[in-house]
């Protein structure tokens, strides 16, 4: 794979490939005592293990300030492309190499649904690895962005629309810049007002971060956001380049 020696690579996947396994039995059902017992009342053997390949031998080089956004249609791979970025999940060929600490918007920022707004960000801001004092002096700024409906920063997040925590989960990843930033879909549960704001928040946090990637499945917002597009189908890479270019020829593929 060539890799650009001018520019400074932040992620690199390397002929990766990602293989789900999954557990079932040719009688189906759920893995239950009952399924067990039929199994071998019909002298089934174990169970079955199924395998999803979902990512098949995907290569790419991300530099320093690129803002990739991923696209493809259900299934084809995305978010299990950005899991594996994130090192959620072990390449079952290839590999993934990066330059400093990536981190999935949502996941690494580990909140509890029965703790209040405010505790998880404290939570939240402590697990991305920021001091007790960086939170401290975040905090307004994470709830002034986040921008709930009065009161409910102290109300468990259970009571949160997914909208609402998922702008919550937006604002605590957006307090500190990231070496590598995977945005999956956030942007899809914001109102108008709020997807604004935060295509504002990943064009200054671009500046600071290695590479952002962004799953998205609105082509105005990845257009917009990204400086290059990645395009999967059926786990495969089918292009790599200019927002344009890509996604033009991902519309006339996909409306044929
Ligand atoms: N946890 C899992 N266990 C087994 N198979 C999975 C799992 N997660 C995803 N898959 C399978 O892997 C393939 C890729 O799924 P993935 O979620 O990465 O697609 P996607 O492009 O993000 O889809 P969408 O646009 O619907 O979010 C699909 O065939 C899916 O069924």
């Amino acid at each position: 794979m060539a890799i650009d020696p001018s520019r400074e690579p932040i992620v690199v996947v390397d002929d990766l490939h990602i293989i789900y396994r999954v557990y079932g039995s040719t009688s189906g059902g759920k893995g239950t005592a009952a399924t067990a017992m039929l199994r071998m009342v019909k002298r089934e053997s174990g169970p079955q293990v199924k395998e999803i390949h979902a990512v098949k031998g995907v290569s790419f080089v991300a530099y320093r300030g690129d803002a990739i956004g991923v696209i493809g249609t259900n299934g084809s791979g995305k978010s299990t492309l950005l899991k594996a970025i994130a090192g959620l999940l072990p390449p079952h060929r290839g590999g993934v190499y990066t330059d400093g600490q990536p981190s999935l918007l949502g996941v690494n920022a580990a909140l509890m649904k029965d703790l209040s707004g405010s505790r998880n960000i404290i939570l939240g801001c402590l697990a991305m690895g920021m001091t007790m004092e960086e939170t401290r002096e975040k905090y307004d700024e994470i709830v002034e962005f986040a921008g709930l409906k009065a009161g409910f920063i102290d109300y468990p997040m259970s009571t949160y629309s997914s909208g609402m925590g998922a702008r919550l989960r937006f604002a605590i990843a957006a307090a500190r810049t990231h070496d590598v930033m995977l945005i999956d879909e956030a942007l899809a549960t914001g109102d108008a007002k709020f997807k604004q704001r935060s295509q504002a928040k990943i064009n200054e946090l671009r500046k600071d971060a290695g590479a952002v990637f962004l799953v998205a499945h609105s082509m105005d917002v990845i257009e917009e956001t990204c400086n290059r597009v990645i395009w999967l189908d059926d786990g495969r890479m089918r292009m790599d380049g200019d927002p344009a270019e890509v996604i033009e020829a991902y519309i006339s593929a996909t409306t044929k």
